[in-house]
């Protein structure tokens, strides 16, 4: 960055949302977040709010009948808005959020067309998101050509992970074709790992795994703030029970899928990202909230087989540790659901974890009683804020 550094974007396009942050740069080159917005609901009815960190609403705005708005279309609103509200010249550079890095990028990268190339050849493998992160980035170059952009990877904070936790008993020769287990929402982890060293520095040190139940959903053991396992692999379809993926499947399903049933690959993959999870097993929506609100027992079914499996896959991370220390909960779901928490919790008494049912109902930073053996807290993550510190490093070498 040759010219005096004044703000930085972030855009996160998760697979409901797209969150952006607007962060000012100080002397020293450290983002401060002035702005933000966020759209939510993508792919049921889409709304949108901008604001300022003083208390502006700049936008808000919503779009009942928009299910079949795309985060294309959706982008090309927001890019639309920012041409009249924003002063070019006032940015200086843009970090996105792009979700697979496969095996060559485990650290940010400037984007070039090359880079932007290979990124390309990784989109089989999260259909839901690489995609749109990657048309953002195109269509910004396109706008604003001489703009630096970075691409911050969600694979990149689980790539130092013990060798064992990146296998898939298949034939070597497969895996050294990068046919691994990735990991992902490794900025969010990696947002909550430094959280926590600042506000509990004692149980960042231990062994913790952190929570992330989003639209997307995974879990991460993490020893001393680096990640050690997670539950999602190869893809993000691996693990938990997500708004609308199945997580962890026996592969025999696929095969038979395909043999017996006669389902298309393209059926196979709709089937496993779209129609699926709390989705497909409630057949009612692939959103919490909604589920909570509604008293059928196909919601409760969803919702209890959510938390079963999310108690399940903790359980073998806490084998992976070797015992537990300390349960984070983030995202959307993990953030905002204290039924969720408790039932999950609950699950998970076993381990040592005493549920605060006050602090949970409160969303309190802390709800587990002072008594538990493992301390549970509440922590909302910020991919933004990750993303706007690694464009800055990168281009500053701040
Ligand atoms: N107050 C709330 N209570 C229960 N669930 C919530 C609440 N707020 C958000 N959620 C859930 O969080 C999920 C979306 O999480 P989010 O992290 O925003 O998604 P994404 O993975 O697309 O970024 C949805 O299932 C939504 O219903
Ligand atoms: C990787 C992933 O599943 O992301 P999201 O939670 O944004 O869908
Ligand atoms: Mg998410």
């Amino acid at each position: 960055m040759s010219e005096p550094a004044k703000a930085v974007v972030s855009l996160n396009s998760g697979s409901s949302s797209i969150k952006f942050g607007v962060y000012r740069l100080d002397a020293e080159h450290r983002p401060i977040h002035s702005a933000g917005g966020k759209f939510e609901k993508i792919g049921i009815a889409p709304s949108l709010r901008i604001a300022t960190d003083t208390g502006e609403v700049l936008l808000e705005k919503s779009w009942s009948d928009g299910a079949g708005l795309t985060h294309a279309d959706l982008l090309d609103f927001l890019f639309d808005w920012a041409h009249d509200h924003v002063e070019p010249h006032s940015i200086a550079a843009i970090g996105h959020r792009v979700v697979h890095g496969g095996t060559r990028f485990v650290t940010p990268q400037r984007v070039t067309p090359d880079l932007l190339d290979e990124l390309e050849t990784l989109a089989p493998l999260a259909p839901l998101h690489q995609p749109h992160n990657l048309v953002a980035i195109r269509t910004l170059q396109r706008l604003a050509p001489d703009l630096p952009q970075v691409a911050c990877f969600d694979t990149a904070f689980h790539h130092a992970r013990p060798e064992v936790a990146t296998r898939m008993a298949i034939p070597r020769e497969l895996h050294a074709s990068g046919i691994r287990r990735y990991g992902f929402h490794g900025l969010s982890y990696e947002y909550i790992a430094r959280k926590l060293a600042q506000i509990d520095p004692v149980l960042a040190s231990g062994r913790v795994i952190a929570a992330h139940l989003g639209n997307g959903a995974s879990l991460c053991a993490m020893l001393g703030g680096r990640s050690v396992d997670t539950t999602m692999g190869f893809t993000a379809l691996d693990g938990l029970m997500m708004g609308t993926r199945c997580g962890q499947l026996d592969p025999g399903v696929v095969l038979h899928l395909q043999r017996q049933m006669g389902y298309s690959a393209e059926a196979v993959e709709a089937m496993l990202y779209k129609h699926s999870g709390l989705l497909g097993v409630s057949g009612i929506s692939s959103d919490m909230r909604v589920l909570e609100a509604d008293p059928s027992a196909a919601a409760k079914e969803a919702i209890e087989l959510f938390t079963y499996r999310a108690a399940r896959e903790a359980g073998a991370l806490a084998a992976c540790l070797e015992g537990l220390d300390g349960l984070v909960f983030t995202a959307g779901i993990g953030e905002n659901a204290p039924a969720v928490r408790q039932a999950i919790c609950q699950r998970l008494a076993w381990l040592g974890i005493t549920l605060d049912e006050a602090a949970n109902a409160a969303g309190a930073p802390v709800i587990s009683t002072p008594e538990s053996r493992v301390t549970v807290r509440v922590l909302p993550t910020d991919e933004e804020r990750m993303i706007a510190l690694h464009t800055v490093r990168l281009l500053t070498g701040a």
